[in-house]
């Protein structure tokens, strides 16, 4: 990776050394995206299927247990998938489930109940969202544990309709995952048209109100599509494109484990982004050395290799300086490997999700340490929070004024709405204290 010293680039050289590849507000991207979204909003399951054949037809050749025609598994399909899977993996899901449950269950919403004024009451009260459409990748990786990061936290909460969608052939331990974390409505369908197929609905896939799940750019692009739309009325969870790693290092850190770490995500997709911030010179060369061993082992050589391209490793004077680096990132994960950590933590205000010390690879929090991987991309770490509990459900609040509540708070009701111009306001007000002196 090109090495950048922070103090020695100009204002626009630093913008430029923490550019992310194009994907929101490219005009082709956005074109292509639309005619998906409409197409489906205007032709259903038969533009599903010509979809799924013109983007993932090539994949179903020689596989005769993908029947794409029929959109939706049905439940012996789902049982023959869940039994090609192997005990092994089976366990690791159990134990990342058992992780993942624990976390989640301990966000609980806890309502809140309060006078404000002598007989006001005031309250904030949560309601699960009623039908969840959860995206599962699977473009060029199956990514079983993003079953368990959406399905579970949507379980717990009480969506009562949770419907899956992933991209044809469906992966088995996929289906098996679903299926354990209680999803029995599947559709095999992927990219921006079961983006579309959840906002507006089909013959087959219902629509929902709110779609979950990290994807590629054509998926992103679809859900802030949809989400605009005034043709329907769904909600998402977040923009969570190509996954990105920033790595804050200082000269106690491995280098071995670094280059590791870069390439966990380097290998997501050529449009993943990794950063390493460091204040040492030594270290940024030996993990660029690390960085070309392990790559050259990596099966995934070739994506991981376009991603380091657009990848850099930046030099700076200290560890606050390397905070203040990330900040302006504002990365999606964020691995913290110096002698003391949660010191830098402190100075951290932008990050999905963070990493402390040589031995926590992100690797644990994308599969089974109990948090959620499900994370803003882009920059957006800086004011939207990663997945939780309370994205799966609608927090909504009620009051209710005695009549001697109304009576110490009418004239104040009365003067605002006066001095808003909106009469009708006060005399909703004045009436009722009217009656009262009756
Ligand atoms: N931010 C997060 O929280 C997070 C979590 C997990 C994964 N990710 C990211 O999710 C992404 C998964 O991407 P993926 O591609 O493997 O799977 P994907 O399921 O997101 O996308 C595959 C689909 O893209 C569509 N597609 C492919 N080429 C197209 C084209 N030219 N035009 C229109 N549509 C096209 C196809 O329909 C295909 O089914 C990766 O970038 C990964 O980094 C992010
Ligand atoms: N790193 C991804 C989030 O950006 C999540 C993931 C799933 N599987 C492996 N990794
Ligand atoms: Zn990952």
């Amino acid at each position: 990776m090109d090495i950048l010293t922070w103090a020695a680039l100009s204002a626009d050289e630093q913008k430029a050394a923490l550019q992310r590849s194009p994907l929101i507000g490219d005009s082709g991207l956005e074109q292509s995206v639309r005619a998906i979204v409409d197409a489906v909003a205007s032709r259903g399951d038969a533009a599903l299927k010509e979809f799924n054949q013109k983007f993932d037809g090539a994949k179903l050749v020689n596989i005769s247990s993908a029947n794409i025609d029929s959109l939706r598994l049905s439940e012996s399909e789902i049982s023959a998938a869940s039994a090609r899977v192997s005990a092994e993996l089976k366990a690791a899901i159990a134990q990342a489930m058992a992780n993942i449950d624990v976390f989640h269950s301990a966000q609980q919403f806890r309502p809140i109940e309060i006078e404000t004024q002598a007989g006001v009451r005031c309250e904030l009260r949560s309601e699960p969202i009623e039908k969840v459409g959860l995206y599962i990748p699977g473009g060029s990786a199956p990514l079983i544990s993003t079953v368990m990061m959406l399905a579970l936290p949507a379980k717990i909460a009480g969506c009562e309709k949770r419907v899956l969608v992933s991209p044809p052939p469906i992966n088995d331990a996929i289906v098996y995952a679903a299926s354990a974390c209680g999803i029995t409505e599947i559709y095999q369908v992927g990219g921006a048209q079961a983006i579309a197929a959840l906002a507006f609905g089909t013959e087959t896939i219902p629509s929902v109100d709110k779609i979950f799940g990290p994807g590629n750019r054509y998926v992103t692009e679809a859900k802030r599509l949809v989400s605009q739309d005034g043709r329907c009325t769904v909600s998402i969870d977040m923009p969570a494109g190509p996954s990105e790693v920033l790595v804050i290092a200082d000269s106690d850190a491995n280098a071995q484990f670094i280059a590791a770490d870069l390439l966990s995500q380097a290998e997501h997709g050529p449009d993943s982004q990794v950063i390493l911030v460091t204040d040492s010179e030594p270290l940024a060369q030996a993990v660029n050395q690390a960085l070309a061993s392990q790559l050259a082992a990596l099966p995934r050589q070739e994506i991981a290799a376009t991603a380091l391209k657009g990848s850099r490793t930046i030099l700076v004077k200290d560890m606050q300086e390397a905070a203040l680096v990330s900040n302006r990132y504002g990365p999606e994960h964020l691995i913290i490997q110096t002698r003391f950590p949660r010191d830098v933590l402190k100075h951290i205000r932008a990050a999905g999700s963070v990493f402390l010390g040589a031995y926590t690879p992100e690797s644990v929090g994308d599969y089974a340490s109990g948090t959620n991987h499900v994370l803003p991309t882009y920059g957006y770490s800086r004011a939207v929070s990663s997945l939780s509990l309370a994205d799966f459900s609608r927090r909504f609040t009620v009051q209710e004024s005695s009549a001697k509540g109304l009576l110490g708070l009418g004239q104040a009701v009365m003067t605002l709405a006066s001095n808003e111009l909106l009469d009708a306001h006060k005399n909703a007000v004045a009436i009722r204290l009217a009656s009262l002196k009756d």
